[in-house]
This record gives structure tokens, C-alpha cells and sequence, in this order.
């Protein structure tokens, strides 16, 4: 399609206007010789065909006006196919022209003696009138091309702006919407254009324009409370100013759905890395705790794990919900030891904007809704205190959470798996823990027992760890010397599985031999017990244990404790010190 073409209407309307105000016809071609706009005869032959005229094709060839008053007669009609039917009289034509380029030809017509005389008499006024009518086609040719130049532009921003997940609203400083995008107005469940000249305090009805205005300044995020027709819109919103100049012209604030973005740290937080074959130990005690968690994980129901600290019961927690069929849902843990007492109540329950001094805008959610639809984990329960236990147990039993300061109640569901080192019982009969929480929260037990009580386990942790140790430092071993390995085997490992992870860290990194040797292993294990000091007695029994082994299996002689100070890494003055003292025992 021509350029010319495309702005038909005003071509026509132009050369109606001419034709009304010189009393002569007008008719107007674009670049092909196909006829645009035409008055009196040439009305009604529009587009059909190239018309074949040879003085059109000189004025789009050469780009220069001409004047003749002899048609069928002049030179340049000479070519043309249509000389011998030709009526016209006299004809004024001008090329239009659009840069450089000719896009088609204007021309007067004359086809009575008055009509001739006219055209004639004002022959190079009306060219000039002319040219100045073709530069006004070729000007709104420009504005056409810039038109259509922008539309596209537009339908590109708005794809871009409608293929993003987050929503998108501008507004002016006053809050008035100027614009939305698709998944804005979905989250909002109000139309786009429903939603644009409406101010944004109406939508968000926790939201003020001074509020607005101090948030965008500094490009702030934060929850936004909002209430739609009895719906909870629980998302995030970040607010940006737009300037010309110096001047600020609008605010742009995008939104996310809470949903999403616990989706999005579900995902890719936990998801990814968590598998039952994690849990290493294959002992009869082990065995039975990963049958248990693979059966708590097909029920729904409350598990409280119970187990000295380090024995795992938060990678059981992990494996549990990975297996479970909340896996695609948030993992959120807890440890009620770790925070005051005075803020693990926001911590769970979150709080609403204002809810306290010092209370952040908009707001915080709690652990329970960040877990809506997956697991809470309530590390170390036996550390809550007992007002909390209270409010728990009425969540539990409500399945819905209020924010502190908040007026609304909010829906929850949430798995709870607790854990706690703690004797629960003794607490119960103590007064220090609910025995009604503990019936809520023990429906499914699963207890882990000590790792000094399955020693069977210790061969694959140590071995594994040694593993996951030398890759993260870059180092390759021989192994460890024997006296090394079974004082692991004997030590009694009071802080369980993480100490026993912990040393071997340690043991890897520090080594410069090809061999972790058994010293290096004292050594540790004597200052892992000065920061305990009731496990002191197991590492010394564990020492004896070893002395005493070396010594029968070398013999008493000589040579035999010669042989045994060797094996066991230590000088022959300190097995001697060592022997005497458990003589004197
Ligand atoms: N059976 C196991 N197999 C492999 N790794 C284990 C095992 N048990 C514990 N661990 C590792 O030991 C470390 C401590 O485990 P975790 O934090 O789960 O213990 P916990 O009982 O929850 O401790 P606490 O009561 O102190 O919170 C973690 O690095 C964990 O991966």
C-alpha cells in the first residue's frame, strides 16, 4: 500500500477543497500511477488500475512540475496510450514530494474554454499553490509514518508490560491510575480499564498519598494491606517516581502476589536440594526412624521429633516435607530457643502496619503464612513460652492466624512438625509446657536416638563427611591412621552427628600429611571437651580404651610398648605417665 494511500481521506478532502476553490478538477496519483483522490470525472475511477498518462510518468520521473496547454498535442503526450480519447484542455501537475523521494503527482485539469483560460492566465501561481498543496500531502505523510511508528511502539510496550509476571500501575502524583497491565488488574479483580482514572487509594485501602508519595521518593517496598469485596490481597508492592526534567510526573508501583513469591523461595530455597538418601546410618535404630518419617510424610498429621541436639531432626524435618505432598510448597523452620521471647510472637503470627512502635510500613507476615500450604518446622518447642503455647494451640485448633495489631483473621494451612531435645513429660508435670498443645503437636513421635547409642552408623557419617570435606577444601588424603579411626569409633560424641561433622571439617583442613593421624584427633576431640566439660570422662575413657588395646595387642615388654607408642602416635614418656596413672586407679 503507498504512502499516499494510507492517508486517502485527506488527499481527497484536499483535492475536493482545491477543486471547490479553483473551479477545475483535480486529480491525485501516488508513486505506482494508481489514482488516490480524484474530483468531477475522475470521481469514481479510484485504485483500479495504473492510469497511463506519459505526462504523470514525467513528473514522477523527473520530480519537476509541468504546465502544458495543448494536451494530446505537446510532445509528452506524444507516448501516451490514451492521446486519441483524451477532452482535457489545459493541465497544471506537480510532483509531491516526501524527502527525497516523489510519491505522486497533483494535477488541475481543465476540460472547458473558461476552465482553460482560468488555469492559464494564473498558470504559475497555481503551481506554486500547488507545490504548497503537495507539501502539505508530504507533511501529513510524515505524521502518518510517525503515527504508525508509535502504535507500534505502544503495542510492543504493552506486550512486554502484559508478559511480566508482576503487576504494573502508573499513576499520576496524585494517584490517579493512568495505566495498568494485565496481571495487575487480574490480582486486583478489577478490569484494566475499569481500574485506569481511578485513584489508588481506592484500591488499596491501607494506602494514603502522603504514604504514597514518601514511598516512592524512596523507592520503598513493602506489604500493602487490602481488603477486595471480602478477598485478602496479601502482595508486595515497590513504588518508583517517573521525572521530566527536574519535575516528577508520576508513580509507578509494581506488584507481587505473596503466593508467588513463596512459590519462587519454595522453589528455588529448597526443593532442589533435599532427598531421603541424606539421612545416612544404616543401624537397626536408624533404619526405624527413616521408616517413620517416610510414613509420617504420606499422613498430614503433626510430628514432633525428639532427639539430643545434632542428631538431625532438622534434616528429618526436610526429608519429611521434601517426601510429603506439600514438596512443592514452603519449608519454613524456627527455632523457638533462638529468639526472645518478646518478638517470636511477630515472628510467627507477622503484624500489621502500626501494630507497635517501631512496627514496619505496611506490615510483616509471620512464619505461618509464609508456610501457608507447606511445613512449619518449631525447633526446640520446649522453649516456648507458655502464653505463646496458648496462642499456638488456638491457631492449631482455628487453623487461621491474626497479625498482631491486625483486625482480620487469615486463614492457614500449615503442617507443624516440632522437634525438642527437652523431657516434654517432665515439663508437663513441671507446668512448664501445655499438655494440651503436646497432645496437638505429638500425633505422629519419631525419636532419634543418641549417636553413641548406634555406633554402627558412625563408619558411614565419618566416611561420608571425610568425603564432603576434602571436596570443599580441595584436598585428597590416604585415609586415616588406625588409631585415629577407632578413637572416632570409641569417642562418645555428646553433641552427635554436628560434632562429629564438625571435627572431621576440621581434621581435613588442618592436615598437611597424607594421613589424618590420631594426635591431630586427641588434640580436637580434648578441646571439643573443654567446651563441654561433663564429656571429659568419655574422652578420657576413650584414651584408656585405646592405650589398653595397643598394649595387648604389642605385649607388655619393651618392645611391645615401643611398638604401641608408635601405633598410637604419642612418645614413649607420655604412654608411660599414662600407664602408671591407670595403674594407680
Ligand atoms: N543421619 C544423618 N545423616 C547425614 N547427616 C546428618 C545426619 N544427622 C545429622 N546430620 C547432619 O548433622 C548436622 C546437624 O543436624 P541437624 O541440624 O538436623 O540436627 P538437630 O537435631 O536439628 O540439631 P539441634 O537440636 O541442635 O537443632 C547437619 O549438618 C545434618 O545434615
Amino acid at each position: 500500500m503507498s504512502k499516499l494511500y494510507q492517508i486517502k481521506k485527506d488527499v481527497q478532502q484536499v483535492a475536493a477543497a482545491i477543486a471547490s476553490v479553483l473551479g477545475v478538477e483535480v486529480t491525485i496519483t501516488d508513486d505506482a500511477l494508481y489514482r488516490v483522490a480524484g474530483t468531477g470525472c475522475y470521481a469514481g475511477n479510484m485504485g483500479n488500475a495504473p492510469i497511463k498518462a506519459s505526462l504523470f510518468v514525467q513528473v514522477l520521473q523527473t520530480g519537476a512540475g509541468v504546465i502544458i496547454d495543448d494536451p494530446g498535442e505537446n510532445s509528452v503526450c506524444l507516448r501516451c496510450e490514451s492521446r486519441q480519447y483524451c477532452t482535457e484542455l489545459a493541465q497544471v501537475c506537480c510532483p509531491i514530494q516526501s524527502g527525497e523521494a516523489t510519491i505522486g503527482v497533483i494535477a488541475l485539469v481543465a476540460f472547458t474554454p473558461e476552465q482553460k483560460q482560468a488555469l492559464l492566465a494564473r498558470r504559475h501561481d497555481l503551481l506554486d499553490f500547488l507545490g504548497r498543496m503537495a507539501d502539505l500531502l508530504a507533511s501529513k505523510v510524515v505524521e502518518q509514518e510517525r503515527m504508525a511508528e508509535l502504535k507500534g511502539m505502544k503495542n510492543q510496550l504493552e506486550t512486554l508490560l502484559n508478559t511480566v509476571q508482576e503487576g504494573i500501575i502508573a499513576m499520576d502524583t496524585a494517584g490517579r491510575i493512568i495505566d495498568t497491565n494485565t496481571a495487575a488488574a487480574k490480582m486486583i479483580g478489577v478490569a484494566a480499564d475499569k481500574l485506569i482514572g481511578t485513584n489508588i487509594v481506592r484500591v488499596f485501602a491501607g494506602l494514603t498519598i502522603e504514604d504514597l508519595l514518601e514511598r516512592s521518593r524512596k523507592s520503598g517496598t513493602g506489604e500493602i494491606p487490602c481488603w477486595l469485596q471480602g478477598r485478602r490481597l496479601h502482595c508486595i508492592m515497590k513504588f518508583n517516581t517517573w521525572s521530566d526534567a527536574a519535575e516528577v510526573k508520576g508513580i509507578v508501583a509494581t506488584l507481587q502476589e505473596m503466593e508467588t513469591v513463596k512459590k519462587i523461595v519454595s522453589r528455588y530455597g529448597w526443593e532442589i536440594d533435599c532427598r531421603a538418601d541424606e539421612i545416612l546410618g544404616g543401624s537397626t535404630a536408624m533404619e526405624n526412624v527413616k521408616q517413620a518419617v517416610s510414613m509420617a510424610a504420606r499422613t498430614n498429621t503433626a510430628v514432633l521429633i525428639r532427639g539430643e541436639s545434632g542428631t538431625g531432626k532438622e534434616l528429618l524435618a526436610r526429608v519429611l516435607h521434601c517426601s510429603s505432598e506439600r514438596r512443592y510448597k514452603p519449608f519454613i523452620a524456627i527455632n523457638c530457643a533462638a529468639i526472645p521471647d518478646t518478638l517470636l510472637e511477630t515472628e510467627l503470627f507477622g503484624y500489621e502496619e502500626g501494630a507497635f512502635t517501631g512496627a514496619r510500613r505496611g506490615g510483616k507476615p509471620g512464619k505461618f503464612e509464609l508456610a501457608d500450604g507447606g511445613t512449619l518446622f518449631l525447633d526446640e518447642i520446649g522453649d516456648m513460652p507458655l502464653p505463646l503455647q496458648a496462642k499456638l494451640l488456638r491457631v492449631l485448633q482455628e487453623k487461621q492466624i491474626e497479625r498482631i495489631g491486625g483486625t482480620q483473621p487469615v486463614p492457614v494451612d500449615v503442617r507443624i512438625i516440632s522437634a525438642t531435645h527437652k523431657d516434654i513429660e517432665a515439663m508437663i508435670k513441671a507446668g512448664q509446657f501445655r499438655q494440651d498443645l503436646y497432645y496437638r503437636i505429638n500425633v505422629f513421635p519419631v525419636v532419634v536416638p543418641p549417636l553413641r547409642q548406634r555406633r554402627e552408623d558412625l563408619p558411614v557419617l565419618i566416611s561420608h563427611f571425610l568425603e564432603k570435606y576434602q571436596t570443599a577444601y580441595a584436598k585428597r588424603l590416604a585415609g586415616m591412621d588406625t588409631g585415629a579411626y577407632n578413637l572416632l569409633l570409641q569417642y562418645e560424641w555428646p553433641g552427635n552427628v554436628r560434632e562429629l561433622e564438625n571435627i572431621i571439617e576440621y581434621l581435613v583442613s588442618i592436615e598437611t600429611g597424607s594421613r589424618i593421624s590420631l594426635p591431630h584427633v586427641m588434640d580436637r576431640i580434648q578441646r571439643s571437651g573443654e567446651a563441654a566439660p561433663g564429656d571429659m570422662m568419655s574422652i578420657a575413657a576413650a584414651e584408656r580404651q585405646l592405650i589398653l588395646a595397643a598394649m595387648a595387642k604389642f605385649g607388655p615388654a619393651l618392645e611391645g610398648k615401643e611398638k604401641a607408642a608408635a601405633a598410637l602416635g604419642i612418645s614413649k614418656a607420655t604412654l608411660y605417665r599414662k600407664l602408671k596413672e591407670y595403674a594407680r586407679d
